[in-house]
């Protein structure tokens, strides 16, 4: 539930890059009243225009009209460009701002940041696990961080007033209704490889896949696709861009764990050989009780913020 601050955390905030993740940072901020000022800033000319035009904030031409003066800056492009981004914002940010991200994979976007910042900034790299398939700034809601988990991975400097910042953005996911967790870079990222990266390539190569055997079957995988096809093609519906950068930034856990995996669906192979009606069938039973463990923990991705319009949001329509 998003809370709606009497006191604004910051004066000003600045969202760089006003995509899916951006301008839902832009809406949820705007209707919980963390700033009195959000700025909007992105590369793309059209982009901006359309931010403009939906009221997603004071939208600037420039990146330094964007950052000079601001408190906290939020930066919500693609992985790949986070150094290019955190450098281009670098020379405009005063004393004391917090610099953040939100992108998927964390130890590279802390390096990427802390590289090209100013000791006078306080880098902390952040991650909300909540998202769609959906880009773009109309593609973003208030309520899609909801309910869900935002993971920050700060530095490990103890200085007081960083960690004051640190409280000061834990607070600011928390208006939006996410529960805050912090933890090392290098273990968020072995964690999302196998909850969030690996279903993500697993995804695009079924598709890539079952594109291949449309020659084949003479368009029946389309024509006769349901139920769990249909949705690993929502996931592969995900933004190419987003997901070259995540794959090429968390090379080390993604192949580690998909290493395991491999090996897994090699048993799994030989099991379906050799008609080995127990092993699968306890393989079976064991990967099911995930589903009830992710429904008890709270994650329960059927929610409607997923991508999936309700009479009680405001997600925006497929
Ligand atoms: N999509 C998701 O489900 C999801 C969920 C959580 C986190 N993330 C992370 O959030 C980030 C943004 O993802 P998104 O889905 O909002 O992408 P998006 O494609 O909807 O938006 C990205 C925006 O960044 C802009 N941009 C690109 N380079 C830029 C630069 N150098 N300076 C300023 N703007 C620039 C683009 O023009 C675009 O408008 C990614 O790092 C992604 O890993 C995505
Ligand atoms: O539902 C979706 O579309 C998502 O995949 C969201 C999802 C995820 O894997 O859970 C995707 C990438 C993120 O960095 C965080 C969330």
């Amino acid at each position: 539930m998003i809370t709606k601050i009497s006191n604004p955390i910051f004066d000003t905030i600045t969202i760089i890059g006003a995509g899916l993740i951006g301008s839902s940072i832009a809406r949820a901020s705007e209707a919980s009243g963390v700033a009195k000022t959000i700025r909007i800033y992105d590369t793309n000319e059209a982009v901006r225009a359309c931010a403009a035009q939906i009221g997603l904030g004071d939208v600037s031409d420039t990146i330094e009209a964007a950052c000079t003066g601001a408190d906290l800056v939020v930066l919500c492009t693609p992985v790949g460009v986070l150094g290019a981004a955190a450098q281009a914002a670098a020379p405009f940010l005063k004393e004391g701002a917090i610099l953040t991200d939100v992108g998927s994979v964390k130890e590279s976007a802390l390096n990427d940041m802390v590289a090209v910042s100013p000791a006078h900034v306080h880098v902390i790299a952040g991650h909300p696990i909540a998202g769609t398939e959906h880009s773009g700034p109309d593609a973003g809601f208030a309520k899609l961080f909801s309910g869900r988990w935002c993971i920050l991975t700060p530095l490990e400097d103890q200085s007081d007033s960083y960690q004051v910042s640190v409280q000061k953005l834990s607070r600011f996911w928390e208006a939006f209704g996410s529960t805050v967790e912090i933890m090392s870079a290098k273990r968020h990222d072995l964690v999302l490889a196998i909850t969030s990266h690996l279903p993500h390539l697993i995804a695009y190569n079924i598709c890539a896949t079952a594109e291949d055997m449309e020659q084949v079957t003479e368009g029946e995988v389309v024509k006769f696709s349901a139920g769990g096809f249909r949705d690993f093609t929502r996931i592969a519906a995900s933004d190419p861009t987003m997901w070259r950068d995540v794959f090429l930034n968390n090379k080390e856990a993604v192949l580690e764990t998909l290493g395991r995996f491999t090996e897994d669906l090699a048993a799994l192979q030989r099991a379906i050989r050799w008609s080995d009606g127990d092993q699968l069938f306890d393989l079976f039973t064991r990967a099911r009780s995930i589903r009830k463990s992710v429904i008890d923990a709270g994650q329960d991705t059927a929610a409607p913020n997923f991508g999936r319009r309700s009479d009680e949001d405001d997600t925006p329509a497929e």
